[in-house]
Formats: C-alpha cells, structure tokens, sequence
C-alpha cells in the first residue's frame, strides 16, 4: 500500500547550523525555512535526487518535538514519511489493523500541501512514520 519514499526528517536544535552542514559541508540543494503553526515546527527542506529530508525545529509553546529534543538534545532521526495514493484508505486500513492513528485521526494539511496523518512508533518498530497523499 506505501510507496515512495518521500522524506526522512532530523530534528536538530540548531536550524541555521544545520541549514549551513546540508548546504555547505555536503553540497545540498536547501530551502529556506518555513514556519507551520499547526504542525508546531519550523521546516527546512533538502532536496536530494531520490527523496528529500525535512529539517525541523520546535515552532511554538505546543510543539510536539519538544519532547524528542529534550531527550535527544544533539538531535536525531525523528520519522521517515511514506507515500500513500488515498490518505483516508489509508487511515482506516492502519486502524483495521490494529495501529494506532496519533491525533485525531483525521489529516492535516503538511509541508507539501498534501494531506498527513502520522502512526505511533511503538507500532512500527519504533519508528514514528507519517503518510502523506501524493
Ligand atoms: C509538517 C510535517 C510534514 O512533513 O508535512 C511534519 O512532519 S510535522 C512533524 C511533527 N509532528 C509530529 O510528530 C506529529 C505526530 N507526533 C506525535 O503525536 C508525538 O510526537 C508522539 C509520536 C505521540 C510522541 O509524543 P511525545 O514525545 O509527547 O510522547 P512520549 O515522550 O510520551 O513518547 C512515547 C514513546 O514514544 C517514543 N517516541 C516519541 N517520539 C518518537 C519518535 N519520533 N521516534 C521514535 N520513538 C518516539 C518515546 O521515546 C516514548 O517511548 P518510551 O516510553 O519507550 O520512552
Ligand atoms: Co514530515
């Protein structure tokens, strides 16, 4: 049911100097960074040719990477995103078997103006994992 492959997201606790490492020490293409209120993150996106890895920060008092980086002060691999051709299939497919959909379950809006829902790590070998509608 997944397909592409479409980012994996680092969250680190220094944009500008993450932004400069993609940029500059390995020659990566780099957005500027976009703040998203509902998502509590602010976003930076590295295009590569095959997929992309999305840069986050906290963005706001609620966000729920706070948390991660607290306990991963450094940074780290925070979810790998998944490309799915109906997100409401999806969602209830997930839910017939047995995982657990974080929210409310019903999609947002995400970085790429597509639909997102995210599933629980505990539930993918502790790997959170967002699928997004292509
Ligand atoms: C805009 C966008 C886009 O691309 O379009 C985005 O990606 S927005 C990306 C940001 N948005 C999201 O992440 C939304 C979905 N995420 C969430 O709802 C939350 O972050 C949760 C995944 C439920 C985790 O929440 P929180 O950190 O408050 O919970 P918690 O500390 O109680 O964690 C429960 C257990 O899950 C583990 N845990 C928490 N976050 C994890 C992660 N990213 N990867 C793997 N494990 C993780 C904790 O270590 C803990 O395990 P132990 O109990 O064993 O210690
Ligand atoms: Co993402």
């Amino acid at each position: 049911m997944i397909g592409k492959l479409n980012h994996v997201a680092i969250v680190v606790p220094d944009l500008p100097a993450a932004t400069a490492l993609y940029r500059d020490t390995l020659g990566a293409a780099v957005s500027q960074p976009v703040d998203l209120p509902p998502h509590g993150v602010t976003v930076v996106f590295v295009t590569l040719p095959n997929t992309k890895i999305e840069l986050l920060h906290p963005f706001g008092e609620k966000s729920p990477i706070a948390g991660f980086l607290e306990k991963n002060p450094s940074g780290g691999i925070h979810h790998i995103c998944y490309e799915v051709e109906d997100i409401l299939a999806a969602r209830d497919r997930m839910k017939e078997q047995g995982a657990r959909v974080l929210g409310d379950g019903e999609p947002k809006i995400g970085a790429h103006d597509k639909p997102v829902l995210f599933l629980h790590p505990k539930d993918f070998c502790g790997t959170l994992v967002e699928l997004e509608q292509a």
